[in-house]
């Protein structure tokens, strides 16, 4: 009976769902929110002879895991809970090579009017930037929020989608993100210790990270003027001294980055016994 009632809880812990199958969390309506999903890398650190978020992963592209959620996942997820009252978001933006975009054209045209693509710019702001237009104009301005993804994060969950966008619908910006576990030591030049940053105050962030769409376009205005550098997007938020809020993430929401990160991924979605993404092979 012990372990019954252990693997049951176990079970609707992974599932994050109680008895009666409904959801742990709040589910926010998501009717407003649009998402961008960044596939524009080369991938260089993976060393694979293709872009990270084109190599196979539980037999489909990386970048397809973050599809197959916000395209049907999350839109499934919002129809079943809250009684209705959270409608599912209707626009995703994948900014793409436009030398892959010829692959993923069925795939666009599967979604009228929901998918579309953006090109990457030189840097991640400026793939945000094409991605944030494209997203406002196919949206005709219904979209408040923007949810920003790297392709490269496939294993982020609902729930972590949801929490997040609760947050940053209170408090204009929030990014998911985990306390660090390391010592994170500060160099000047590569070579030795400069100082340690007190770990109790560091966080790793994630993605995605939502804000609000006026803010990050007034954001991106001062980021120009300023030629600030940003390596992720609530940097933005950030320098215009607004708040940003941390919204507790997991840490298998992890980014593929070098080849040993594909076997961890590939385990983690293993044990999840996660659904296959099928719609998208
Ligand atoms: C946004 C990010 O994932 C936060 O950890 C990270 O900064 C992205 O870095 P990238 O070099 O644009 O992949």
């Amino acid at each position: 009976f012990v372990a019954k009632q252990h693997s049951e809880r176990t079970i609707n812990t992974r599932l994050n769902s109680n008895s009666n199958g409904e959801s742990d969390f709040s589910t926010p309506d998501m009717g407003d929110v649009g998402f961008v999903l960044l596939a524009g890398g080369t991938g260089s650190r993976m060393k694979a002879g293709m872009p990270k978020q084109y190599l196979p992963l539980r037999g489909v592209p990386v970048l397809h895991h973050s599809l197959d959620l916000f395209l049907e996942k999350l839109v499934d997820h919002c129809k079943s809970n809250n009684k209705g009252t959270s409608s599912p978001p209707e626009n995703v933006v994948l900014v793409m090579d436009p030398l892959y975009q010829p692959e993923y054209q069925s795939i666009v045209d599967r979604y009228p009017g929901r998918l579309e693509f953006a090109n990457p710019g030189v840097e991640r702001q400026g793939s945000v930037e094409n991605g944030l237009n494209k997203l406002v104009e196919m949206s005709k301005g219904k979209c408040q929020f923007v949810a920003i993804h790297d392709s490269a994060r496939p294993l982020v969950t609902i729930e972590e989608i949801c929490n997040v966008v609760v947050d940053a619908k209170e408090h204009g910006a929030a990014v998911l993100g985990v306390p660090c576990k390391a010592t994170i030591k500060e160099s000047e030049d590569g070579s030795f210790v400069a100082r340690t940053i007190p770990r109790s105050k560091l966080w790793e962030v994630h993605t995605p990270q939502v804000i609000k769409i006026e803010t990050l376009l007034k954001g991106f205005k001062k980021v120009a003027a300023e030629n600030l550098e940003v390596t992720d997007d609530v940097s933005v938020v950030e320098a215009l001294g607004e708040p940003v809020k941390l919204t507790r993430g997991e840490y298998t929401n992890l980014k593929i980055t070098t080849p040993e990160d594909m076997d961890v991924a590939e385990a983690i979605l293993e044990d999840r016994k996660s659904k296959p993404v099928n719609m998208l092979a």
